[in-house]
């Protein structure tokens, strides 16, 4: 794990983090295009043959079954049924809110009536990883703004456990929430089917949900088949720790979002030498204790600590634009201000990502590689279309004739012109 001040880092090292997982992104293009296109004309096939070659489960049905639902509800800790059923009321909660935001718009201007209405998109396909972890959780934060955004019908899709069924838990999240079908499949099959629709999995309109790196490239390779929601890789952090910060805190967080993946970055920047290095003491210890040691040996090629002024680990942070950023400082408020870039923001030492991750209502689905520069996390808005209108009487269009056939005329588009012209001049 690389150790540096900000201000000395060359070049290429800056690039190295801030660049993280992009280049296996790439590499990785040919393979998960070979899958899909294979998916595409082969249908159920050839998503069986893919469970089988790369979660080693050879599947008679890909739906699951409403009696496999119920077996899960004997398979799984009541404790759990719980915590995902407040967790649910917590995510309804905040993201009711937001919709309560969104509304329909209606002005006139120069005598034309000018409208916006709300729609939300029909179909839509949620990806719940299930990998290295299964996600219940991930059921949640995917299912539930598309049901307060009022989708018609949700699907989700995850890879099977080793028996050939659902993860009980993820199937249990499922059938609280009320989606619509749950099929056992993950990875790049998972997506080609959302994408192109087979004989059991249903084409969507909009795939949504987190994964590794292959399922991100999946999902970017049907974007224009389907929408997506944008790129929601292999988990991040960036933590802004100032003199003040609990080096104990940064690392119990460095370690709970790289033992996601070994492709996991994070990224710790602070502002006093004496507090980086007791920091990295702190993460070796947690690293001697965690339970996912492999993973987080892995992710911690991806990761560094980073020394500067506040300044410049701000401006670090807004160059990375982290999907977490965990402000440990004197007055994070401040410096949340000077944020421009992130997928969501923890403020103060008792605002942890894992509180965000489950249960404090926030949406855990966020923009990794650089992606919280230009897209929200996910929300209702995700799910909704906004249709635009107008109506026009001969008096407003006499009015506004002038500049759209003149424009069309530039433009060379004389049928744009005349259509406006012919209106005008009628008795
Ligand atoms: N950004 C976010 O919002 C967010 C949220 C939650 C989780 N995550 C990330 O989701 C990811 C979950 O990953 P995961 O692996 O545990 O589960 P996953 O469901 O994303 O991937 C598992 C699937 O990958 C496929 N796969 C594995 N190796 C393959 C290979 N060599 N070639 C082709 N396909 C292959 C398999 O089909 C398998 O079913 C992690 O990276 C985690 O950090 C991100
Ligand atoms: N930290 C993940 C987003 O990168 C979300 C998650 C789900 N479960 C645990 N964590
Ligand atoms: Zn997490």
């Amino acid at each position: 794990m690389l150790i540096k001040k900000i201000r000395e880092l060359t070049e290429e090292e800056e690039k190295k983090i801030i660049c993280r997982n992009k280049s296996d992104l790439e590499d990785i293009m040919q393979i998960v295009s070979k899958i899909l296109n294979d998916v595409k004309k082969n249908g159920d096939r050839a998503v069986k043959h893919y469970t089988k070659k790369f979660d080693g489960v050879e599947l008679e049905e890909l739906r699951v079954s409403r009696e496999e639902i119920e077996e899960a509800y004997n398979l799984v800790d009541y404790k759990v049924i719980e915590a995902i059923e407040k967790a649910k009321e917590n995510i309804i909660y905040f993201h009711k809110k937001q919709m309560e935001q969104i509304n329909d718009l209606e002005v006139k201007k120069d005598g034309i009536i000018l409208g916006q209405t709300v729609r939300a998109i029909e179909n839509v396909g949620c990806y719940v990883p299930g990998g290295r972890a299964f996600y219940p959780s991930t059921v949640l934060m995917t299912t539930i703004p598309a049901k307060v955004a009022g989708c018609k019908h949700i699907v989700i899709t995850s890879p099977p456990t080793k028996e050939g069924k659902g993860n009980p838990a993820t199937l249990i999240a499922g059938d609280i929430v009320g989606v619509d079908e749950i099929f056992k499949v993950g990875g790049v099959q998972a997506i080609g089917a959302l994408a192109y629709g087979t004989e059991t999995i249903p084409k969507v309109d909009i795939i949504v949900g987190p994964g590794n790196i292959y399922v991100t490239v999946a999902k970017k390779l049907v974007y224009g088949e389907v929408a997506i929601d944008f790129l929601a890789g292999p988990s991040e952090v960036l933590i802004i720790a100032d003199e003040t910060a609990n080096a104990e805190f940064v690392a119990l967080d460095f370690i709970a979002q790289a033992e996601h993946d070994p492709n996991a970055s994070c990224v710790i920047t602070t502002t006093s030498e004496d507090k980086a290095l007791e920091i990295k003491e702190k993460i070796l210890e947690e690293l001697n204790r965690a339970e996912r040691k492999e993973i987080i040996n892995s992710a911690l090629k991806n990761s560094a600590i980073l020394i500067g002024s506040l300044e410049e680990c701000i401006n670090f942070s807004n160059k990375y634009a982290p999907e977490h950023l965990e402000i440990l400082t004197k007055n994070p408020e401040d410096i949340l201000k000077k944020i421009d870039h992130a997928g969501s923001v923890f403020l103060g030492e008792y605002s942890p990502v894992p509180v965000g991750d489950y249960a404090s209502g926030t949406n855990h689905v966020l923009p990794t590689s650089q992606f919280a520069r230009m897209s929200s996390g996910l929300n209702v808005e995700t799910f909704l279309k906004k249709i635009t209108y107008q109506k026009l009487d001969k008096e407003s269009l006499k009015q506004i004739s002038d500049i759209v056939i003149t424009l069309a005329e530039a433009e060379g588009l004389f049928g744009h012109a005349e259509a406006v012209r012919r209106r005008i001049l009628k008795k």
